[in-house]
Order: structure tokens, then C-alpha cells, then sequence
């Protein structure tokens, strides 16, 4: 290295350090902020999922060079958790059905390194700890037609007090065994909020005689389209419940609920809202 290389290098390093300073700086204008918002909500709900989508989707959309998105979301990813927790007491459930399951990693990912954790061996259990407040977000693994059992239907209802899907995970970039597609739904007991581009995820007890086409159509009739069938459990031996996700923000009270309800009542006991998300942007 000449004496020119050492000069310009230190030249640069000192711009880094500038750099820094002012990144610290903003993060800790960042957090008076976020104190302020806790003051203005006052008793309002801390964590807010369709928000911190909305954050993520912005700055994704502005972000060029050669910055890894994905790293920059995970720094936003930690920011944001650490500001939620500063307002409120944060802690997750996670599923863990064995040593190395990559939830554990999806859950860090989204909700910081530090949140607490507790894990389970089952997703039952990691329900349960949401539901009754011992943790305010469960991490639990994607619906599936051949689970033996079914956490989601813990969450069927009509009481705002139930947990609701709040998220999908990843929201961005490659999962916990960096590509091997895993994927994760988080629940908490929170209020849906819509993000301008959601999926909602319907429950429907409906007679076992009714046909899957049949469902569908009877709800693309009333615009409800369904884009996915998860799961479907067996009630008695005359119904089941269905788990329906919509590629729409549907609220408890929107009029296509009804009107699939009056159209379906000879065959359908109930619709619920069980939780909406925020489509995730994959990398
Ligand atoms: O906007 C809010 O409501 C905040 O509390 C701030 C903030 C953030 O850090 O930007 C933090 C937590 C919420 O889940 C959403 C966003």
C-alpha cells in the first residue's frame, strides 16, 4: 500500500465514521418518535403487522445499489421490534417440533434477536400461550390438509378477544435454511388492520353433502374468490370446517360476509374471520 493508498483510505474510513454517526443519530430520533406515537396511542394496541408491512413495502420499493434488500429489511425487521418493545412487553411462542426447526429463525427474523422466546413441541401448545396472554405473538407452522391435528381451530369465532393470523413469514427474503422455503403464520391477539395488499383467512363450517367446487363457486359468486384451500377438519360426520384464504382484506363486518352467509345458509354454519396478512414480498 503506498503512502497516497494509506491517505485515501483513512480519508474514506473517516466518511464512515460520518456516516455512522449520522445512521446513530436517526435511529435515536427514530426511537423519541416511536416514544411520542406510544404517548398518542394511549391505550391502543402497540404491535401493529399491517404498519410495519407498510414501512417494509415503501422502502423496498425506494431501495438501489448494491445493498442486499433482504439484509436491509432484517435491519428494519430488528429496529422496529426493539421500538414495539420499548412500548409494550413483547414476547413470542414459538413451534419447535424438533432441534434445528427453522421457525426459531423466522421468528428471530421477523421479531428481533433479543424478543423472548418460548418454544413448543407443539403447535397446540404455542396457540394456548397466545391465547391466554402469556405471550402476544405465536409462531406456527403453515396449515396443512395431512396434519394430524389443527391449531387454527382454536381460533375459530366470532369473540374480538381470540388470536387472530396477523402475518405470514417470511414477509422477505430467504427463510431460515436460507432457500429451503419454510414458512411460518404468526398469530396474536391483535385487531386486522388492511395493508392496500392482503390475503384474508376464513373459516367456514359448512355440511360435509357441500363439494369443494361447490364452495367455491358459491363464494366467487359473492366475491369472495377463494385462491387457496389450506385445511379442512371433520366437525361431526355431517360437517367440516373449512380454511379459506382470499387474496383480499375482508373486515368482520364487510357485506360479502353476509351475503355468503344468506346465500349458503342451508349448508353453512358459520364464517369467521380468522386472521389477515400482508402479502409478503419474496426476494
Ligand atoms: O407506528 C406505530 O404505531 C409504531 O408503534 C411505530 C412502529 C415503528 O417502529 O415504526 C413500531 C411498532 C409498530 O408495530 C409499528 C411501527
Amino acid at each position: 500500500m503506498t503512502t497516497d493508498d494509506a491517505a485515501t483510505l483513512d480519508t474514506l474510513r473517516q466518511e464512515i465514521d460520518r456516516i455512522d454517526d449520522a445512521i446513530h443519530d436517526l435511529i435515536m430520533d427514530r426511537t423519541a418518535l416511536v416514544e411520542r406515537i406510544r404517548a398518542a396511542k394511549g391505550e391502543g394496541v402497540v404491535l401493529r403487522p399491517a404498519r410495519e408491512a407498510a414501512i417494509l413495502r415503501r422502502l423496498l420499493d425506494r431501495h438501489e445499489g448494491h445493498f442486499p434488500a433482504a439484509s436491509m429489511v432484517r435491519i428494519w425487521r430488528e429496529m422496529i421490534s426493539a421500538l414495539t418493545a420499548l412500548q409494550a412487553p413483547l414476547s413470542l411462542s414459538v413451534y419447535m417440533p424438533e432441534r434445528g426447526a427453522g421457525y426459531l429463525s423466522l421468528a428471530r427474523d421477523q421479531y428481533g434477536a433479543y424478543t423472548q422466546t418460548h418454544t413448543y413441541a407443539s403447535a397446540g401448545q404455542v396457540a394456548r400461550a397466545v391465547m391466554d396472554g402469556q405471550v402476544s405473538v405465536g409462531i406456527l407452522p403453515m396449515p396443512h390438509l395431512d396434519d394430524a391435528q389443527s391449531w387454527w381451530t382454536m381460533l375459530v369465532g366470532a369473540s374480538p378477544d381470540l388470536p387472530r393470523i396477523v402475518a405470514r413469514l417470511p414477509f422477505h427474503g430467504p427463510g431460515p435454511g436460507r432457500g429451503d422455503g419454510l414458512e411460518a403464520l404468526a398469530v396474536g391477539r391483535l385487531p386486522l388492520e388492511a395493508t392496500g395488499d392482503d390475503v384474508t383467512v376464513l373459516a367456514i363450517e359448512c355440511s360435509n353433502d357441500m363439494s369443494r367446487a361447490g364452495m367455491r363457486s358459491q363464494l366467487e359468486a359473492v366475491g369472495l374468490a377463494p385462491n387457496h384451500l389450506w385445511d379442512t377438519r371433520e366437525v361431526t360426520a355431517d360437517s367440516r370446517i373449512d380454511l379459506i384464504a382470499v387474496e383480499d382484506f375482508i373486515a368482520v363486518d364487510d357485506p360479502r360476509l353476509q351475503f355468503a352467509r344468506d346465500r349458503l345458509s342451508g349448508d353453512v354454519a358459520y364464517i369467521h374471520v380468522i386472521g389477515a396478512y400482508a402479502q409478503p414480498r419474496p426476494v
